[in-house]
């Protein structure tokens, strides 16, 4: 199969409806991606066929969970996953990219010009100071390979509307993370956490999506400094 026809395939496994202009989209994504690894380091993977499965086809995963006409933010996005990914596949929804690496953003922001998307921004800053004035204001938040959840819901979930959710992108073998992280949910106004299993289309690597409810406001002291978050987790 070629690139665009496992990119076709393994998408219609999450959307009913995937358009020609989803598949050229990501298919220039990844030429940018790749062009752009070579003098920066964005990813690990160099291939186009590991883009299409790797990356496209695991953040795909999460397109079935985006809130129509609400906006989400992207903890730690790096190259752009999942949410450059999932701005192409859900138009309707608002996507806000954020990084603490400078370069990585300014890459981010020549993907959104040169594919002419409008439903996305690319910030540069850390999450924690981004929180300042961004409380309670994204339906979701989602996020992948950026920290233990622990941390990582610290960092997010202040960020979330109440009645929204965080979908946190983790290895099929996290139920010990969950647990690990009951405290940190029970303080941030989390509800009871929800493990959705999936494979990566083309890939075969089993994968889990938790989704985390945010049922109350979380105390206006979180998310504390970094330095405090990852010497004293929750
Ligand atoms: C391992 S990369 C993962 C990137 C991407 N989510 C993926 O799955 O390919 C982690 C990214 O999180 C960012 N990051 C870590 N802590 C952060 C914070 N407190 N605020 C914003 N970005 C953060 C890093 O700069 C880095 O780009």
């Amino acid at each position: 199969m070629t690139d665009r026809e496992l990119l076709y395939t393994g998408l219609k496994e999450f959307l009913p409806e995937v358009s020609e202009k989803m598949i050229d989209d990501l298919l220039k994504f990844s030429a940018l991606l790749l062009e752009k690894n070579k003098v920066m380091n964005l990813t690990a993977v160099t291939e186009p066929t590991e883009v299409v499965t790797r990356h496209f086809l695991d953040c795909a995963a999460l397109a079935p969970h985006m809130p129509q006409g609400g906006r989400v933010l992207d903890v730690g996005t790096g190259a752009g996953f999942p949410g450059m990914p999932l701005a192409i596949l859900c138009p309707e929804t608002e996507f806000v990219l954020l990084d603490a690496l400078r370069k990585r953003i300014d890459f981010l922001n020549e993907v959104i010009e040169t594919l002419g998307l409008t439903n996305v921004t690319a910030v540069h800053a850390r999450a924690e100071d981004f929180a300042k004035d961004s409380r309670a204001s994204f339906d979701m938040a989602v996020s992948r390979a950026v920290a233990d959840l622990r941390t990582l819901s610290e960092l997010a979930v202040p960020m979330v509307k109440v009645g929204g959710c965080f979908l946190a992108m983790k290895a099929a073998d996290c139920a010990e993370e969950v647990q690990g992280a009951a405290h940190a949910f029970e303080v941030l106004g989390i509800g009871g956490p929800e493990m959705l299993s999936y494979t990566v289309p083309h890939d075969g690597i089993e994968r889990a999506l938790v989704r985390l409810p945010k049922i109350s406001d979380t105390p206006e002291k979180y998310p504390r400094r970094f330095k405090k978050i990852q010497t004293a987790p929750l």
